[in-house]
């Protein structure tokens, strides 16, 4: 369900309307023409208030980064942050992950941040957990082979269930951790994240790696109108 958009909203995002992608569809298969051709593109999935979003994309200026969102009054808070400091790397697109293959090509993305999304905890609503077997498939649409979901969260249910997912879809999981800040501060943390740190509860993070798969041979007595096209 959609927060109620605060009265003042349009306007805000009216001052920083260059960060703010009205049109995602007609950038699929071109987002690079927004920074270099040969740069890497970034998808941060459920930016919120873009703590992450700005500080990464500041801390690496040749990489294009976009930033999805469906709750435009945390959404413009991010795009004031990239204002504020102007960025140039940076996008952002108002709308639900699961319309992402509407807006970026198949192979376009090297890498996905998933930080601290909502855990869904009750079976009923699993297939929201944005790393749902469902999701999965959808971020293997538009990430090339080898490219990578960077995931961080401070629930422990969420991430022993995930690790559980990511291989299933044929995603190979590497630098596993369940207390990335036990000996210090590391990488940047998000708005979420801060808070969860502050209160001295351990964070959990993973990195996935889409694997390549063999597109599927046709079965022996397969009539032609199911054997996949190859
Ligand atoms: C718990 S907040 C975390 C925000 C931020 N990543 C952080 O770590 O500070 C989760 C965010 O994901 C967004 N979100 C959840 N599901 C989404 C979906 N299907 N499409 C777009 N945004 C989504 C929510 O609106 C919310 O802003």
């Amino acid at each position: 369900m959609r927060m109620r958009k605060k009265p003042n909203l349009i306007p805000r995002m009216e001052r920083c309307a260059e960060y703010l992608i009205t049109d995602p569809e007609a950038w699929r298969g071109r987002w690079r023409e927004k920074l270099s051709p040969n740069c890497a593109l970034r998808l941060e999935l459920g930016c919120g208030k873009g703590r992450f979003t700005c500080e990464t994309a500041a801390a690496e200026p040749d990489v294009l980064f976009v930033a999805v969102e469906r709750v435009p009054d945390a959404m413009v808070i991010a795009m004031e942050r990239a204002k504020a400091v102007g960025l140039a790397n940076v996008f952002f697109i108002d709308a639900d992950v699961a319309c992402l293959r509407d807006y970026f090509s198949p192979d376009e993305v090297e890498r996905i941040y998933i930080n601290f999304c909502d855990p869904w905890p009750t079976n009923r609503h699993a297939k929201r957990r944005l790393t749902h077997p469902g999701f999965l498939e959808l971020y293997r649409h538009v990430l090339r082979d080898g490219g990578e979901i960077h995931f961080k969260t401070d629930n422990s249910g969420l991430f022993e269930w995930s690790l559980f997912q990511f291989p299933k879809a044929d995603y190979a999981l590497s630098e596993v951790t369940r207390d990335l800040h036990g000996g210090g501060i590391r990488g940047v943390m998000t708005d979420y994240e801060e808070k969860f740190h502050s209160l001295g509860t351990p964070i959990n993070r993973c990195v996935a790696t889409k694997l390549h798969r063999e597109p599927a041979l046709p079965e022996e007595n397969a009539t032609p109108e199911e054997m996949p096209l190859l």
